[in-house]
């Protein structure tokens, strides 16, 4: 990244990514390539991102906009840096956190207590500052007395909650969310709206996934649309949803 541009947090240089597919065939399939000496498995190639270039600037909330299966959590997951791209290069500065996949970090036979923990720390927090925030975490929650439960049992809107509260406490630069909000109730969903707006205010960098385009719209300024990985539109928010909406 531009050593010499400092309010650019992440940057997204000519992106691809390629994804191997498995072809498993029938029995009579498996057989007739059995006979025939082939492989009884195929694999084909597919470019989930192609040549996909923007950069996202601190105190800017930017909405990852397409059709299902156009990219959208693909890209999320390259900037977390939970998958590495094909081709070009992913350039973040700064602390990432956010929601992609909920309970990632998370342990099924360890309490909500000890997820705190291990969850705080992989996001890059020692253990002094997990415990200065332990209680606004669980605080934030709302999960009560099911914080010493193990998180096998919890429903996902639970696991939403505590993973969500985890996350916010980090005081990241760069916050990503993925579709997830949706398993948390009205309530909740209004309470983390509310949160990541303050995260805006305080000039950090989001980058949102969502299919609720009202809501993506009231929340950032700045819409890119996918379409087959590629983008097709880099622009106002509201320019983006229209274009999504007239397909
Ligand atoms: N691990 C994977 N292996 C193979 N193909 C994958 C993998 N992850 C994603 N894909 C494919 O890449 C394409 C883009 O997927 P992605 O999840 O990024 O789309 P999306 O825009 O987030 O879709 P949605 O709106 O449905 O959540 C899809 O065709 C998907 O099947």
């Amino acid at each position: 990244m531009d050593a010499t541009d400092d309010t650019t947090r992440v940057r997204v240089s000519g992106v691809s990514k390629v994804f191997n597919i498995r072809h498993t065939h029938s029995l009579k399939e498996w057989i007739v390539a059995k006979i025939k000496g082939r492989r009884e498995a195929t694999i084909d190639r597919f470019q989930a991102l192609k040549d996909v270039s923007f950069d996202v600037r601190d105190g800017e909330a930017v909405a990852l906009l397409g059709l299902n299966g156009s990219g959208k959590s693909t890209l999320l997951k390259l900037i977390s840096g939970v998958l590495v791209p094909d081709g070009g290069e992913i350039g973040v500065r700064g602390k990432v956190a956010g929601l992609i996949e909920v309970g990632a970090g998370f342990h099924p036979d360890l309490t909500g207590r000890e997820n705190v923990y291990l969850n705080g720390a992989i996001l890059g927090m020692d253990e002094d500052e997990i415990e200065a925030r332990f209680d606004d975490i669980v605080g934030f929650s709302e999960i009560g007395e099911f914080i010493d439960t193990e998180v096998k049992f919890y429903s996902s809107g639970m696991f939403l909650r505590l993973a969500f509260a985890v996350a916010v406490h980090t005081d990241p630069d760069i916050f990503l969310v993925d579709e997830i909000l949706a398993v948390g109730d009205e309530p909740f969903q209004h309470k983390c709206l509310a949160r990541i707006r303050e995260l805006k205010q305080s000039g950090k960098a989001l980058v949102i996934v969502s299919h609720d385009l009202d809501m993506v719209a009231g929340l950032c300024d700045r819409g890119i649309l996918l379409q087959r990985g590629e983008v097709v539109l880099d622009g106002d928010v509201n320019d983006a949803v229209a274009k999504l909406r007239a397909y």
